[in-house]
């Protein structure tokens, strides 16, 4: 299987041009490459594939193999191969996801995509949806109790589900022990990806995030865009302004516009490099 290895400040995946490339079964695939020990290492695999309602598709696992509806770093770096690879030849294109055709505006620099800027669509506040249980219609600064301890959350869906916590010291924390507790709560039917989260000024916050089936990464796309949502619903930022996300990865530009609804994200997108790997042991 050819590959291609590319990250969006540094949350990395193994990617393959399904244009080309058959991948009979992602979630094995997934699981196998992302093992930074026995496999090439990664957060996981995205599948580039043909669609007919836009100028390609984007199918997403995470290291565990499960399936992904959307990944906003993963989608700067589709973007980013299918013009730097000829899939396009526009610098304004369409990708297809689980969560909806998404719109991408491409930055070229030296023939090649340097920056991209994302219409991430809508967030979805509505508990049900997300899918988050409660008894409110929305979750927006509710108390949850997770190992013992009362921390309050908001909940917020880009086309995947995350809770997001506010707290003094997000460098101090230790997420391997309350991550996962987040992930799999009772709360949460579909698991969750969490941001912990601290405000630098009104423009500005820092988050950590576990995300659902990969654990920590150095950053966080869609969860950038739901911080970015959350932290102007609680009033903890300016509304009509975009936000600084600062992950442990690199920064993500995040605007969510009133007047249309819309978050629009903005990062770059790196090619690390090019590889090819027997996967014949796994029936591929
Ligand atoms: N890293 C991604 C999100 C990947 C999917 C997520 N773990 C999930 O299962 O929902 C991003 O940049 O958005």
């Amino acid at each position: 299987m050819k590959f291609t290895k590319m990250h969006g400040i540094g949350n990395d995946y193994v990617y393959v041009n399904c244009f080309k490339e058959t991948v009979k079964d992602p979630s094995a695939v997934a699981k196998f490459v992302s093992d930074r020990h026995f496999g090439i290492g990664s957060d996981g695999l995205i599948l580039i594939k043909p669609s007919d309602i836009a100028d390609c598709e984007m199918d997403m696992y995470n290291l565990d193999g499960s399936q992904g509806a959307m990944c906003g770093n993963g989608i700067r770096c589709v973007a980013k191969y299918a013009y730097d690879y000829g899939i396009v030849n526009k610098t304004s294109i369409s990708v297809a996801t689980k969560s909806g055709v998404k719109y991408l505006d491409l930055s070229i620099r030296d023939g090649k995509v340097s920056m991209v800027k994302v219409n991430m669509g809508a967030p979805i506040l509505q508990a049900s949806l997300i899918p988050v249980v409660s008894e409110d219609e929305q979750v927006i600064d509710a108390p949850i109790e997770v190992n013992g301890q009362t921390y309050r959350f908001t909940a917020v869906s880009m086309g995947n589900p995350h809770a997001i916590v506010y707290m003094d010291d997000v460098d101090g924390l230790d997420i391997e022990k309350i991550g996962p507790s987040f992930e799999s709560h009772v709360n949460f039917p579909d698991r969750v990806n969490t941001e912990f989260v601290r405000v630098i000024d009104r423009h500005t916050v820092q988050m950590r995030v576990w995300e659902r089936g990969s654990g920590e990464t150095l950053a966080c796309g869609t969860g950038a865009c739901a911080v970015a949502v959350s932290s102007i619903l609680n009033g903890l930022v300016d509304r009509n302004q975009p936000v600084t996300v600062k992950l442990l990865g690199g920064d993500l530009n995040i605007f969510w516009d009133e007047s249309d609804d819309q978050v629009y994200m903005t990062g770059p997108a790196t090619t690390v490099f090019d590889g090819e790997i027997d996967l014949g042991f796994l029936g591929e």
